[in-house]
């Protein structure tokens, strides 16, 4: 096992040192045209292919000196610390559709087997006739293609079911049932494994949504949080009320997005490719509002009820920027036209990650943003993302920062 080693992230864009990524594998292959709405993909994805893919995205970070962790492996790792198994295996059997009998069943499966493959049924989940010992009411009746429990395909888009906030973690809450109980993974990874012993935990699997792909954290003590399809405003106040509280952060600014699919996180529509400049959707780029929210003139308390000022709204730019403490957050202009802009961002064109300032990896499909990108400036890494591309997410959605350095102070 490897030994605890420093963790934190405190902007979008210091230099990356280490990532959380998930190879996707045999939960891809569970989706099927009947089920892949619910399990929130646009089609059916050719699996070896999106492999192959992941694996050109891992290889160019890991060409650029980025440490790449992969959340099976280290789950697979965790899988052998009987706290954790419990409380996985809690949370897998936790599904009313299963009833006593199917639920004793299947938990006495999942315990018989050995850390990796209880890693591996974690995420692919159970299929009905893979149930050793199946048995109940619920499971006579249940049809043969389902899930006694259901797979995961998600779990690649690392950024939604944990970001760091400074040394801390937040264990979000996912809001859509297909993907509620990747939290649980994640909270037993950063609870049990090694690699994170001593880190402390911001946020929680059952408290109010908050998906990682909504937060940015714009400088050091600034984020903003997107609220629309996936966080709730509920999950942003209580987020800011941790991060005052913990001295994380001085300033959240709360961005309302539209709430429908091709804007479902902040991160659809904007990222960060400099210290002080956005890749955004040209669309929403004047209409963007924020609410500035930060701690209320008492002192903040650790027990969720500090008063918290809201001001605005304001236009996001400026609220951003006077949050950032610099004259003007700029927005490269892509000078896309509606189509393309429409197209482009519907492929994640906007999601990059940065893997330092001006430098950040995009899909290369989008070849007129990353033109425009180049033109600003910024040195594009493409890679290719068709298979990947059908769970509608980009290189931000795939990664999880744990460590970047910290930018230096001007
Ligand atoms: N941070 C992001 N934009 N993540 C994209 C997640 C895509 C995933 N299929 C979902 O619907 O949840």
């Amino acid at each position: 096992m490897i030994t605890p080693t420093a963790c934190g992230v405190t902007s979008e864009v210091g230099r990356l040192r280490t990532v959380l990524l998930h190879r996707p594998g045999a939960e891809l292959r569970r989706l099927t045209p009947r089920n892949n709405d619910e399990l929130l993909f646009d089609g059916v994805p050719w699996v070896a292919r999106a492999q192959e893919e992941h694996d050109a995205f891992a290889a160019a970070l890991t060409e650029r000196g980025v440490e790449v962790l992969h959340l099976d492996r280290l789950l697979a790792e965790v899988m052998a610390v009987p706290a954790a198994r419990a409380e996985v295996i809690a949370e897998a059997v936790d599904d009313p559709r299963l009833g006593a009998t199917l639920r004793h069943a299947t938990s006495a499966h999942l315990e018989g087997l050995a850390p990796d493959d209880l890693a591996a049924a974690l995420i692919a989940g159970v299929a009905h006739d893979e149930l050793r010992g199946g048995r109940g009411l619920a499971y006579e009746l249940m049809a043969r293609g389902e899930f006694v429990v259901p797979p995961l395909p998600n779990l690649m888009f690392t950024r939604d079911s944990s970001v760091w906030v400074g040394g801390q973690v937040a264990v979000t809450s996912l809001a859509m049932p297909a993907r509620d109980r990747e939290s649980a993974l994640t909270a037993a990874l950063y609870a049990h494994h090694p690699r994170f012993a001593g880190v402390e935990q911001l946020y929680g699997a059952h408290l109010e949504h908050l998906e990682g792909g909504d937060v940015l954290l714009l400088a050091p003590g600034v984020l903003a949080v997107g609220v629309g399809e996936r966080t709730t405003a509920g999950g942003a106040e209580r987020l800011a009320r941790r991060v005052f509280a913990r001295g994380l952060a001085h300033t959240v600014l709360v961005v309302p997005i539209a709430q429908e699919r091709a804007t479902m996180h902040l991160d659809t529509i904007c990222t960060m490719v400099d210290v002080d400049a956005l890749v955004m959707y040209p669309a929403v780029a004047d209409h963007l509002q924020a609410w500035t929210v930060t701690a209320g003139p008492e002192l903040p308390d650790a027990a969720d009820t500090t008063e918290l000022s809201v001001q605005g709204p304001q236009p996001f730019l400026i609220a951003a920027a006077a949050a950032m403490g610099i004259d003007r957050l700029r927005v490269i202009d892509t000078g896309l036209d509606p189509v393309t802009a429409e197209r482009e961002q519907w492929d994640d064109g906007n999601n990059t990650l940065a893997l330092a300032p001006r430098l950040a990896v995009a899909y290369e499909r989008n070849t007129v943003t990353n033109a425009a990108l180049e033109a600003a400036g910024i040195e594009v890494v493409a890679i290719a993302g068709s298979e990947l591309g059908s769970g509608r997410g980009g290189p931000r959605c795939m990664s999880c920062p744990v460590l970047r350095d910290p930018l230096p102070t001007a």
